[in-house]
């Protein structure tokens, strides 16, 4: 039976850099949301043993597709303890909304979309904290999409404590250019020592992103679009960007700022929800498949 798992957004409602570790890889302190607002993923259990993906991503083979490489760890790490999980198999379909490198965590949400999923379907029985922390060996956001609560998360972004941030209307929008990950975190003009703050104090400083200077500067069609968002709402980078998104206390609002967008900027208007959509998809499912 084909059945269908979506796979949301996530915005970075603030994101600090508060140092290097000897790896390479940044301490952050960040406030993960979830939008209502997606990937969606089809997936066909079966006894193949094998995983096909029968919708390719352009630009991205197969082997190094997250939502491939999220079925093959888990089957890898649940055949260990079941045996039988060795015929195991999987036919994926996704319907692709979510720019790539845009700061969305779209291949991220796709990786933790099939853990879930498929721990699901093929009985594994893995926990979320289990399947989170595999998750981590695939990217940094794979966890927090695990769990699917709206957190504050530090380390590299797999320390997490449940927040509320408020559920506000966005408008998210791409400035037409991809931003990779490590481009920005290797930028020498990256402020990597903002002081760790308790949560307390994040949430009573205005919000910001680190990363938004040297992506601002090194990406003019960021720079314009947040001058431009900055006069309607308060606007800002998510992760890495390349989008950049408002806030507004109604939808409407936010639709009305979209319909002057310049030209060359595509958007979309999306709820923040504090609870994700995979997780309500799950939680409306009989216990077991
Ligand atoms: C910084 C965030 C905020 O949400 O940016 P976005 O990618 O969503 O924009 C994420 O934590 C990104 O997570 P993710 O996209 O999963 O990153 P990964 O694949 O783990 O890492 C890609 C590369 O980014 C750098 N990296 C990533 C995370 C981190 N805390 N420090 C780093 O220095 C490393 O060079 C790493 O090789
Ligand atoms: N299923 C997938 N969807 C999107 N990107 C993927 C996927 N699998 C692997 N990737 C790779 O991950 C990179 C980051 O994509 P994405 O998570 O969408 O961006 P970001 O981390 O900026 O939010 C892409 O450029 C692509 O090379």
């Amino acid at each position: 039976m084909i059945t269908t798992w979506p796979a949301p957004a996530k915005l970075n409602l603030f994101l600090y850099i508060t140092g290097r570790r000897p790896d390479g890889y940044h301490n952050l302190q960040t406030l993960f949301q979830f939008l209502d607002y997606g990937d969606t993923l089809h997936i066909e259990p079966d006894q193949s043993g094998n995983i096909s993906l029968l919708t390719p991503v352009a630009g991205v083979s197969d082997e190094q597709n997250l939502i491939v490489r999220a079925a093959k760890l888990l089957k890898q790490a649940a055949e260990t303890s079941n045996p039988l999980l060795a015929q195991a198999g999987a036919r994926i379909s996704i319907e692709k909304t979510l720019p790539m490198g845009g700061g969305l965590g779209g291949g991220s949400s796709n990786a933790a979309t099939v853990l879930v999923a498929l721990n699901y379907l093929w009985q594994c029985n893995l926990t979320s904290d289990e399947l989170a922390k595999l998750g981590l060996q695939l990217g940094a956001d794979v966890p927090v999409f695990v769990e699917g609560f709206a957190a504050f998360a530090e380390g590299v972004g797999e320390q997490l404590q449940p927040a509320q941030p408020e559920e506000k209307w966005y408008l998210v929008a791409h400035p037409g250019v991809s931003i990779g990950t490590p481009e920005v975190f290797n930028d020498p003009g990256l402020t990597r020592d903002t002081p760790v703050r308790d949560l307390a104090a994040l949430l009573a400083a205005p919000f910001s992103n680190d990363c938004e200077a040297v992506v601002r500067k090194r990406f003019r069609e960021v720079d314009e679009l947040v001058s431009w968002l900055l006069e309607y709402a308060p606007s800002r980078l998510t992760g890495t960007g390349a989008c950049v998104f408002s806030e507004f206390d109604t939808e409407s609002a936010a639709r009305q700022v979209l319909e002057l967008a310049p030209k060359g900027v595509r958007g979309f208007v999306a709820r923040g929800v504090n609870v994700s959509p995979l997780r309500r998809t799950l939680s409306e499912r009989p216990a077991t498949a």
